[in-house]
């Protein structure tokens, strides 16, 4: 008793697994993720002479034009002389171009889909595109499955939805050219997969709304300087002006690519360069415009002891998020900064489509 592994570890053992391009076992299927599929795992599947599943979310099936009759998972037929460069490009939108011919395919319509779709869903979470190869375990020998994670429906329903908590870890100071009073506070999930930062200006007091940013991590903006986004100047602007008031705090979330991850956000850049906008564009990689949970902003501040803020953003469901989940939001002070003629498409998509406010 208690040294055995809770769903939650489990799981995030599984994504780990998952990223290997190891096989996981989901309900009853023994599942890979389509995009890491190594040639020798695909011939391994179809040795077991089985039936095998591909299946893809409802956006990337969509582009694909192959019929969905699952909600937000399409199921199809992997053809018997397939490779694991198809499933590959089935998976990948930006090898479109290399791999147009992919047909035909046939969806399946009848059977449960609950497999597959807590697999994509999973497969997701381990920011991978979320596209799955499926296998019937009872296909299987014991012997190949009896070291593998064995993951039931239940437990990933309920991780899906599951609010991660969140432990202060360490906090020191940290001067900063905005102020010289600054503090670093880090802070780690309870499965210890994910970290996020509070940068503490000045003494802010807890009993007064404070001026505050959740800002979401952004390499190619924050620290390279790109002109694809306004991330970089949002950033150094919030942090200039709580050291101007004397007193902030700015949230630093890893939550790259409105949550989709560094590799996936390049993929949806190479989506754009075809022309394709930013909303659109992770749409075709199969993910939602945006998979950032604001729930973890609410409560790292109230962590921190701080229950209403004067909000630097121009994103409504930042403010929304945030007043659902206890911090009350006093004021939104607007952040209009860095716009470029390379980013000017990008902020104008935002107000159009995802109720930015200009
Ligand atoms: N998927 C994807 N993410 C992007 C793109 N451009 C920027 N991002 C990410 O978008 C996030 C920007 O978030 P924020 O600036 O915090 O949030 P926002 O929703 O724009 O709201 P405010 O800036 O507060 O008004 C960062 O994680 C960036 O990495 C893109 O084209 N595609
Ligand atoms: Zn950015």
């Amino acid at each position: 008793m208690g040294l055995a592994l809770t769903s939650s570890e489990l799981i995030a053992r599984a994504r780990g697994d998952l990223r290997a391009g190891a096989p996981v076992v989901v309900g009853n299927h023994l599942v890979i993720a389509a995009e890491v599929l190594a040639k020798h795992r695909f011939e391994a599947l179809k040795s077991l002479n089985c039936p095998l599943t591909l299946a893809l979310s409802r956006h990337r099936a969509n582009t694909l034009k192959i019929r969905s009759y699952d909600g937000d998972v399409a199921r199809m037929i992997v053809p018997a002389d397939a490779e694991s460069t198809w499933v590959r490009a089935m998976a990948d939108p930006t090898l479109d171009l290399r791999h147009p011919m992919k047909g035909p395919v046939s969806s399946i319509r009848d059977g449960d889909a609950a497999d597959a779709l807590c697999a994509v869903v999973l497969v997701k979470s381990a920011r991978l595109l979320p596209a799955a190869m499926l296998a019937p375990v009872a296909a299987v020998a014991p012997e190949d499955t009896s070291g593998l994670c064995h993951l039931s429906l239940d437990a990933l329903r309920s991780e899906a939805v599951r609010q991660h908590i969140f432990e202060p870890i360490v906090s020191a100071k940290l001067p900063l050219s905005a102020h010289p009073e600054g503090r670093l506070h880090v802070f780690q999930s309870d499965d210890g997969t994910e970290e996020h930062y509070a940068i503490e200006i000045g003494a802010p007091d807890r009993s007064a709304p404070v001026l505050s940013r959740l800002h979401s991590a952004c390499f190619t903006g924050d620290l390279l300087g790109s002109l694809k986004c306004d991330c970089g100047p949002q950033l150094r602007a919030a942090l200039a002006m709580m050291g101007s008031e004397g007193h902030g705090i700015l949230l630093y979330l890893n939550q790259e690519g409105r949550g989709i991850g560094l590799t996936n956000k390049m993929r949806a850049y190479a989506l754009q360069d075809q022309g394709f906008d930013t909303v659109d564009a992770n749409h075709r990689l199969g993910f939602e415009d945006d998979e950032r949970d604001f729930r973890i902003g609410a409560s790292l501040l109230k962590r921190l002891g701080f229950h209403a803020v004067r909000l630097l953003t121009n994103n409504p469901a930042k403010m929304k998020m945030l007043q659902e989940n206890g911090v009350g939001v006093v004021e939104r002070v607007p952040l209009k900064v860095g716009l470029t003629k390379e980013n000017a498409r990008y902020l104008a998509t935002k107000a159009e489509r995802s109720g930015h406010l200009l």
